[in-house]
């Protein structure tokens, strides 16, 4: 049997004699980066701050491990439908010269590990915060992209709006969510809206606030630290924006550069996180918290700016309760920027970063599709980043029109095994074979791998022999029996990275597991079996691999993501200024043009909930409380109009071509189709009960007559019994990620 193979890359690994190549096979090995030359001005700054010439040492790439959860979509005959993790990096501190050929020199000045477990040293550049040669005319023209704001934003202040008190996403959490953030748990919602025109201006006192990359690398991060900036000087011209070098390394080990200008005009609406780079994401252990917490006193921090997805906001949360209990009067806000868009509840509509990454990967998957038509003889398996959700995957179905999708979401719904999800893709293979069709493109998450019920399950088992540091080489003989004749089946490149070490949400590290491949390994060798029992009479099954993913990440911006992440900026500030701690800055009605968005702060904890064993009763909460990826919505609108479509997708190569992300000209502000399509506005449904409720005061006012006092008590009634049910444990409608 011939192997399937990627293509794009340098060869990685030999199977049964055929060699893989692959496009983006390496991630753990991002691509050597020419070092910058230093310019004068910035040896006069001596940009790096803490020590004079000190530098958090960035992370360097890990041997990446596994990590998973499941989703699948369902592509091709309404039974076709399938199922469906972090490494820490070393803060090496090095003393930095400026060498005669312009580079910096880095050499080691001590190792300081603040993770609670020894890591080894690693190189790093210095190149954070040094101007860029914007190189390319795209690069230069973007740099000058001024990006649209809210009218509510357009000035130095805002007018703030205090809501109700809030209660959590899951009613069977508040308290548990309560006990857990004793000092930030049901704080008020909070609009911001244009100041009236006659507002007195107040002097206003400078703020100190410090910025730090919490998450992992997403299109328009550079964006929310300009907005923050340009909305801080706004403020007041004396304010001071202090980037944290390094990730939260550098939080940690208090590595700063000031934000200026000066700084931020070459990384204005472009790509990466490479103004002040990242490191782990995760701000959780006492000795990380303190560590934090020490930083803010020292610098006398007003507010802290993080910016990240789930894992990041959620230890934010945990930061702000833990500060305020300390009297530490840095305030805490989160940002919502993650490339997977499973930051997604009735506050937060997208993530920056989710649209371009899905352009990005779509305009690839459109032109792999092209490929496989043109020539008719392969089968390519597309997988994509996105963690345990697969919005992307998803998104990405929707702009190109593969031919399947396998959405981890359903896999996991379907309790799907990796046969049958096998077995649904040999079946689309050999129904597309009857209409003469060899070729086509399969979308795969990277969480399917832990959606496959008996996948996961082998993952847990190896998660508990890491946390018992059962070393790695005697895991496979310590699983149970039957885990141990999964791993056994499975091939030996497979196994390799299920052993891998987990990430820091005990998820295994997905985007090293290369769950394309095992597919497309099985799909050929079920496809031989289904050839010698006569049941398909077709051409050879041949399959090529890719991994879509780090491409993206590093995407020049969007429109819409430059817009929407500099707007969350400047919100940030005046989240800081209005005292307010604890809270994400959000956009909502983002489908509408950005003179419709809605600027508003949501406490971090009216995000969170808590897992759970069972459903229904005595259901037994287990973990912390914490923001959990959101799955795709299997009851939405969006994922209907996937079903709709499925079978169309699959047997008639109706693919669609989106082109290139453009930033000009007809399309540039174009959004993601699942953001327009799910038709969210949170923030406007709020205001609407609000209008209600303060009619129904207005009209039933004491004196009325005793037919309209009957009739609001009639309609009161019936509106309580049915909030009564809907908001019950039993009814609450939750996520499959809530139960083990
Ligand atoms: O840069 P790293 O550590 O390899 O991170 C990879 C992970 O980050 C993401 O790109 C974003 O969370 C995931 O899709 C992927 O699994």
């Amino acid at each position: 049997m011939s192997s399937p193979h990627r293509t794009g890359g340098r060869p990685v690994r030999e199977r049964g004699g055929v060699e893989w190549s692959t496009v983006a096979m390496l991630p753990a090995c991002p691509p050597t980066v020419a070092p910058r030359r230093e310019t004068d001005c910035e040896r006069e700054r001596g940009r790096i701050s803490g020590g004079s010439c000190c530098i958090v040492k960035p992370q360097a790439p890990q041997p990446h491990l596994a990590n998973s959860n499941p989703c699948i979509g369902s592509f091709g005959s309404p039974s076709l439908s399938l199922h469906l993790a972090y490494p820490l990096p070393s803060p090496l501190l090095h003393r930095q010269t400026a060498t005669n050929s312009g580079t910096r020199k880095l050499t080691a000045l001590h190792h300081q590990p603040t993770q609670d477990q020894q890591e080894p040293e690693r190189e790093m550049n210095a190149d954070f915060g040094a101007p860029k040669d914007l190189a390319g005319g795209l690069q230069q023209r973007r740099s000058l992209y001024q990006p649209t704001l809210p009218p509510c934003l357009q000035g130095a202040t805002v007018k703030v709006e205090y809501g109700d008190a809030t209660t959590t996403i899951d009613p069977t959490c508040a308290n548990v969510v309560a006990q857990a953030f004793p000092r930030t748990y049901g704080q008020p919602l909070v609009s911001f809206v244009a100041p009236p025109p006659d507002a007195v201006d107040k002097d206003r006192a400078p703020i100190r606030v410090g910025v730090v990359f919490s998450g992992r690398q997403s299109p328009g991060g550079h964006n929310v630290i300009w907005g923050l900036h340009d909305a801080l000087k706004a403020y007041n011209p004396h304010s001071v924006l202090y980037g944290f070098v390094g990730g939260t390394e550098g939080l940690f080990a208090n590595k700063t550069i000031e934000i200026t200008d000066d700084v931020l005009a070459s990384y204005k609406n472009q790509g990466g996180f490479d103004l002040l780079g990242r490191s782990i994401d995760q701000i959780r252990s006492t000795k990380q918290v303190n560590a934090a917490m020490t930083t803010c006193n020292n610098l006398n921090l007003d507010g802290l700016v993080i910016i990240g997805g789930v894992t990041s906001n959620s230890d934010a949360a945990q930061l702000a309760e833990a500060l305020v209990q300390n009297n530490c009067k840095t305030k805490v806000v989160g940002v919502p920027v993650s490339l997977n868009g499973d930051l997604k509840n009735q506050f937060v509509e997208t993530t920056v970063g989710f649209d371009t990454v899905c352009k990005v990967n779509s305009q690839l998957v459109s032109n792999v599709c092209l490929d496989a038509i043109s020539a008719g003889k392969y089968y390519y398996f597309v997988r994509l980043m996105g963690r345990k959700a697969s919005h992307v995957a998803f998104e990405c179905a929707l702009q190109s029109h593969p031919n399947m999708l396998i959405l981890a979401e359903e896999v996991a719904l379907s309790k799907l095994t990796l046969m049958e999800v096998i077995n649904k893709i040999c079946d689309g293979v050999q129904a597309r074979a009857e209409l003469g069709k060899f070729h086509g493109v399969l979308l795969i998450p990277e969480g399917l791998i832990e959606s496959i019920p008996e996948m996961y399950a082998l993952l847990q088992e190896i998660n508990i022999l890491h946390n018992n540091n059962v070393p790695v080489a005697e895991m496979p003989s310590q699983l149970s029996p039957w885990a141990a004749a999964l791993f056994q089946f499975l091939p030996p490149f497979i196994r390799r990275e299920l052993l891998l070490h987990q990430e820091s949400d005990n998820s295994a590290q997905l985007s090293q597991i290369d769950t394309e491949q095992l597919l497309a390994h099985l799909v050929e060798a079920e496809m031989i079996k289904r050839t010698k029992e006569g049941r398909y009479k077709g051409r050879k099954f041949s399959s090529v691999c890719h991994f879509f993913g780090y491409q993206a990440r590093g995407s020049v911006p969007s429109n819409f993501d430059c817009d929407y992440a500099y707007a969350l900026g400047r919100i940030s500030l005046h989240m800081i200024a209005a005292g307010l701690t604890g809270y994400m800055a959000t956009v909502a009605n983002l489908k509408d043009p950005v003179d419709k968005w809605r600027c508003a702060a949501a406490p971090l904890t009216a995000m969170m909930s808590v897992k759970r064993h069972l459903r229904g009763p005595g259901a037994i909460p287990i973990g912390k409380p914490a923001i959990h990826p959101s799955p795709i919505d299997l009851k939405g609108k969006a994922y209907e109009l996937l079903r709709e479509k499925a079978s169309s997708f699959l047997l008639d190569d109706f693919y669609r071509t989106p082109g290139g992300i453009q930033y000009e000209g007809p399309g540039c502000n174009a959004k993601p189709i699942t953001l327009t399509i799910e038709n969210q506005d949170y923030m406007g449904d709020i205001e609407i009960l609000k209008d209600c409720l303060s009619k129904v005061r207005t009209m039933v006012k004491p004196g009325c007559s005793r037919e309209v006092l009957k009739a609001a008590i009639s309609s009161m009634l019936s509106v309580t019994d049915v909030l009564t049910v809907m908001s019950h444990p039993l009814n609450a409608e939750l996520p499959l990620y809530h139960f083990n």
